[in-house]
């Protein structure tokens, strides 16, 4: 039996025309990115069967639909959340809850309402009535709703686009630790860089309908072919493992494929913790020889291996290898000129900021 979620699948409404082609991976967050009206919600809709597609849908070995069969919206297993929650409003949170948990059959049942309430920090709210709690907190309880229906596949059209930033920065958390700890495969919608940084494992990037690239999230943020590559928030994602502390100016070092990285120490980290960073290419800075002064910290060896100038912005961008991780860094212009850069080139890149994002 395959595990994947394949979709091959076409729709046509009015003057749009969606054509996707994705192979997700069976477990974990596949984020889907583009441009308002490029066919995200759609996708999502299609895979639904709330709209008509033609085309194949295979989740982890079991078809959705085909030529010859096409399975209708109640006979999928999976669960939708969308950006406003659709709370019952004269149920409690705890029987909002157990709305859909007591309709799956308990041989069916793969998450219990206790898991559910603790990954979503709902303990204090279960009496409370949707009005009477923040929109954070409802769209936790939607999610923590969605989970216990038990399903194959959990559906999140821009789950938070509708909160405050504050409300906003509260629930990542909870939707981080989807990550480890859910064997259901989400595909996730946003708009947002930032969600993308830290919730995708996997990316698929759209434009008009089309898929323009799909991977690994490692694989696909440093691509400069893509428009991704484009953004003022333009970065790439590393994974590293905190290896000791120095507690008198509060920085940690922290591990990763090519080399240690010095970063603000994040709460709750002992040694051995693996985080999430993110590098923003505007926080990446080359220079061609190992500055003397032992100050400066996160500089580290790398060989160039893509140049993308824009005469346009008088900005370029450049691809870097540190061994196995891929580095963007963004540069004017006349500083590759003035510092010779070429591609094949060893250089030294001093990475002014990291930003943990897990
Ligand atoms: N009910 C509808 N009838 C006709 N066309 C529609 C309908 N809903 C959406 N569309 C069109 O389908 C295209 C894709 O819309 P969709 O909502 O999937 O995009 P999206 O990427 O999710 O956008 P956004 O990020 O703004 O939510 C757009 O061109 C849109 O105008």
């Amino acid at each position: 039996m395959t595990q994947a979620i394949r979709i091959s699948l076409n729709a046509q409404r009015d003057q749009f025309t969606l054509e996707a082609d994705l192979t997700l991976p069976a477990r974990g967050i596949t984020v889907i990115f583009g441009p308002s009206g490029c066919g995200k919600t759609t996708l999502l809709r299609c895979v639904a069967g709330l709209q008509p597609a033609t085309g194949e849908l295979d989740v982890n070995g079991d078809c959705w639909q085909s030529d010859h069969q096409v399975l209708a919206v109640h006979e999928r297993p999976l669960a939708y959340v969308f950006q406003e929650a659709s709370l019952f409003p004269h149920l409690s949170v705890q029987k909002n809850l157990l709305y859909g948990f007591v309709r799956i059959a308990p041989e069916h049942r793969q998450i219990q309402p206790d898991q559910a309430i603790q990954w979503l920090g709902l303990e204090h709210l279960l009496n409370r009535k949707p009005d009477q709690l923040s929109g954070g907190e409802r769209q936790r309880v939607a999610i923590a709703r969605a989970l216990l229906t038990s399903p194959r596949l959990l559906l999140m059209d821009e789950p938070l686009s509708a909160l405050d930033q504050a409300s906003k920065r509260d629930i990542l958390p909870y939707l981080q630790r989807l990550h480890d700890e859910l064997a259901i495969p989400v595909i996730y919608v946003t708009h947002s860089l930032d969600e993308l940084a830290r919730l995708a494992d996997y990316l698929v990037l759209m434009d008009a309908g089309r898929v323009l690239a799909q991977g690994p999230l490692q694989e696909v943020m440093p691509r400069l072919d893509l428009p991704l590559s484009r953004d003022e928030d333009a970065s790439v994602i590393v994974t590293a493992v905190i290896r000791e502390h120095d507690t008198r100016w509060h920085l940690s070092r922290s591990e990763f494929d090519s080399g240690s990285l010095w970063v603000r120490t994040p709460p709750a980290t002992p040694p051995g913790s693996t985080i999430r960073l993110r590098i923003l290419a505007r926080d990446v800075s080359i220079a061609l020889a190992h500055h003397p002064d032992q100050s400066i910290q996160n500089l580290l060896p790398a060989t160039i291996s893509e140049l993308s100038g824009n005469d346009h912005s008088g900005m370029a961008m450049v691809r870097l290898q540190l061994n196995e991780t891929p580095l963007l860094a963004r540069l004017t212009n006349r500083a590759v000129d003035l510092l010779g850069l070429e591609v094949g080139q060893s250089v030294w890149v001093q990475i002014k900021a990291v930003a943990i994002v897990e």
